[in-house]
């Protein structure tokens, strides 16, 4: 990650000035985007459209390039290859390379800064400069409160927790409504509780201002909360972009089935159309052939008392309240299976069940599918 990137920095007298007519949205396009670090791909032939108002999580790995992406939209690094347009007019490119503080493009760091010698609220109002004093402490303080730390508006930030700070860096992010906002894991650090109540009220302002948002994170819950649609990136490029219910149902990759929740793999073959292996045969709707591993998630496994069930030994049982994980060994599978049910769950350690998996809830890929989540060199 990057030092102190003061997420306040960029764009905002652009912002400022441009403030009164920011309440139409942006679109963001990527056209075959490459960033290089040295023989290092950050960035590879990405390319992107986020729609005015969209909400687009990039979710991927440590070191995939989320950052950089992020970075090049803001102006702060400059492709080697490819478009970056807002609104169809070139912001990167062989026309153009607008400055950030040209683009109107809004951000916000996990790393974020406050000022430590400013209150809070001058904190907040830093980034409304264009504005007369009096109206930018008081669109400080509306979003201060909106944040429910109106209290702590002349405070020093070295008062606050960490939480609260990251509070204070949202609302110092939002205040000028920058048509465009890149976020960069902004609820990281904080509490889950925190994380859930910022998480809802950030999207109800990203909403109610129709802001553009490309949004990092690392966890696939948090991207399907707030996206309309989800890219997953892997090794600088983008390999599956679309709607939660897209990626979920039909993974590009076990790559991409992973990165969306946990997942059982199990070795099998295909011949014919059909997947063989410890957990008998299933109709393989793709193209493989050959050695191929087969994917279910926990929840789609079902624990049945019929003749042609799977016999599977319990291993062990964790409760998680409403949901029970159980731990299956089955004949052939080397690693025990993971089922959840929310049904009451009886069987002990050392007990059988049978259990049945939907073959329309199997994903099957090729067994050499998955290529390492590292950038090529
Ligand atoms: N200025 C730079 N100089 C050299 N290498 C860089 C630079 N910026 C990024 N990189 C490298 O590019 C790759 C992508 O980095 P980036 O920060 O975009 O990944 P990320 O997906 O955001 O990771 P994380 O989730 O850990 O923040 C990494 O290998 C990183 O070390």
């Amino acid at each position: 990650m990057f030092a102190q990137r003061a997420e306040h920095g960029v764009g905002l007298s652009t912002h400022t000035n441009r403030r009164a007519t920011a309440s139409f949205p942006a679109s963001v396009k990527l056209e075959n985007v490459w960033r290089r670090f040295g023989d290092l791909v950050a960035v590879r032939d990405v390319s992107l459209d986020v729609a005015p108002g969209e909400i687009l999580c990039l979710l991927g790995p440590s070191g995939c390039g989320k950052t950089t992406l992020l970075r090049l939209v803001c102006g702060l690094e400059t492709p080697d290859e490819g478009r970056i347009l807002i609104d169809e007019r070139e912001m990167s490119g062989p026309a153009a390379n607008v400055p950030p503080e040209a683009r109107g493009v809004g951000l916000m760091f996990q790393d974020f800064a406050l000022f430590p010698h400013m209150t809070i609220l001058e904190n907040v109002a830093f980034g409304l400069q264009a504005m007369e004093r009096n109206t930018a402490l008081a669109e400080g303080r509306r979003a201060l409160e909106r944040m429910g730390l109106g209290a702590y508006a002349d405070a020093y930030p070295h008062v606050l927790s960490g939480g609260q700070q990251q509070r204070v860096a949202l609302a110092r992010a939002i205040v000028p409504r920058p048509r465009v906002m890149m976020m960069d894991e902004p609820f990281s650090g904080l509490d889950p509780r925190l994380r859930a109540s910022m998480r809802e009220e950030t999207l109800a302002i990203l909403r109610e201002t129709h802001t553009t948002c490309i949004i990092v994170t690392h966890e696939a819950e948090e991207a399907m909360l707030l996206g309309d649609r989800i890219a997953v990136m892997r090794g600088g490029e983008i390999v599956q972009a679309g709607t939660t219910q897209e990626i979920f149902d039909h993974p590009a990759d076990l790559f991409v089935a992973e990165m969306m929740s946990e997942i059982n793999v199990v070795p099998c073959k295909v011949s014919g159309g059909v997947a063989r292996g410890p957990l008998g045969s299933y109709p393989s709707r793709t193209e493989v052939s050959g050695d191929a591993l087969m994917c279910f998630r926990p929840r789609v496994v079902r624990f049945s008392h019929e003749a042609t069930a799977i016999p599977a030994q319990v291993c062990g049982t964790r409760s998680l309240g409403d949901e029970t994980v159980v731990e299956l060994g089955v004949e052939g599978i080397d690693t025990p299976l993971l089922a959840r049910t929310s049904a009451p769950f009886e069987a002990e350690p050392g007990g059988w069940v049978g259990i049945e998996v939907p073959s329309e809830k199997v994903h099957i890929f090729p067994a050499n599918h998955q290529v390492p989540a590292s950038l090529d060199r």
